[in-house]
């Protein structure tokens, strides 16, 4: 369906007193792919470029460099004109579904949009279809009528998912869909997310830093640090035996997850470095606690290790 081939976005910021121009490597020679009804799950702590690999998919953001494939075909080369054809079957579920809408406008006049701009059914079938799409995401007709301040933060959710139904894409960008809403309705989101790829056949790119979230929806996960993927392969590999220094840190961060001993030597320290001074050699080796000589100097490659790809000088060494 989706494949990612050497993706890499570097933002150009301006800095000091005289305006210098510095680079933010926020995404880094990303490759990935998602199979038809396949979710994978993008997951790392914030600022480690999942938004912009997204954004990067869908061309709301052009590539600095690589390939984004649509079923074998380069949509990052061809004209706006021709991708706005494919544009239909590239949809984006965001984080925050209040200010996503737009909130002078009925749900109705939401939903309709995306059917008249991209001629999905002809004007007499307006009503209809927004009613169905309503049906589809468990809204009632009366919804229709309504505005988003109306609506508590999981059923605005669900407008926002309906709208992106509206164009009855293939793939959709979830990005962090979930985390703006309370506990208690984030299940009933990913549930619907869930019941629709079954439905409907949509491929997910999920992204997340709620690792809870990743486990919950996805069938293959990518761990992102600092705009490398730096772990992936299937989400129940990845949960049961995770092999990156990086991935275990963070699961050590869930509760419940293994051996208390093990947690606090794996636990991360400090924050993410900037993505403008990139860390020599491994990414990562500023807060990895088996970091050696290597790691310090020589760039770790994303490679083929038993079930899964890691990108980690000392993946096979005993006690990491
Ligand atoms: N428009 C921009 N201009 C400059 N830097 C940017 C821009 N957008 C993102 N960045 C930087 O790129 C890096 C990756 O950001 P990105 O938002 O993709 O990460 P993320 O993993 O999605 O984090 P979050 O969950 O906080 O959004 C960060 O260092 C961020 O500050």
């Amino acid at each position: 369906m989706i494949e990612v081939k050497n993706l890499s976005k570097q933002f150009v910021v301006k800095s000091g007193l005289l305006g210098q121009e510095e680079y933010v490597h926020a995404v880094n020679g990303v490759s990935f792919s998602i199979g038809d009804q396949e979710t994978l799950g993008l997951v790392g702590e914030s600022g480690s470029g999942k938004s912009t690999t997204g954004r990067l998919i869908l061309r709301l953001l052009e590539p600095t460099s690589g390939k984004i494939l649509l079923e074998g075909k380069d949509i990052s080369t061809i004209s706006d004109r021709d991708f706005r054809k494919l544009r239909k079957e590239l949809q984006i579920v965001f984080q925050n579904p209040y200010s996503a809408l737009d909130y002078k406008m009925t749900v109705e006049d939401i939903l309709m949009q995306p059917l008249q701009i991209h001629k999905i059914v002809p004007p007499l079938e307006y009503k209809k279809e927004v009613h169905r799409l309503l049906h589809m995401v468990g809204l009632d007709h009366a919804s229709a009528r309504k505005f988003p301040h109306e609506f508590s933060g999981g059923q605005r959710q669900r407008i926002g998912i309906a709208r992106a139904l509206a164009t009855k894409p293939r793939f959709i960008v979830c990005d962090e869909p979930v985390s703006a809403l309370d506990v208690s309705v984030q299940s009933q989101i990913l549930n619907l997310t869930m019941d629709l790829q079954k439905e409907l056949g949509i491929s997910y790119l999920f992204i997340a830093h709620d690792l809870h979230v990743i486990k919950h929806v996805s069938d293959r996960v990518a761990v992102m640090y600092l705009g490398k993927i730096v772990e992936m392969g299937d989400a129940e590999g990845i949960f049961e035996n995770p092999m990156h220094p990086y991935t275990k840190a963070l699961l050590a961060a869930v509760p419940g997850q293994g051996e208390e001993a093990q947690i606090k030597r794996r636990r991360l320290k400090g924050e993410i470095p900037s993505a403008i001074r990139m860390p020599s050699g491994c990414s990562f080796h500023t807060r990895c606690p088996f970091a050696m000589d290597i790691c310090r100097n020589e760039i770790p490659i994303l490679k083929e290790y038993k079930d899964r790809m890691v990108s980690c000088h000392l993946v096979d060494k005993e006690g990491v």
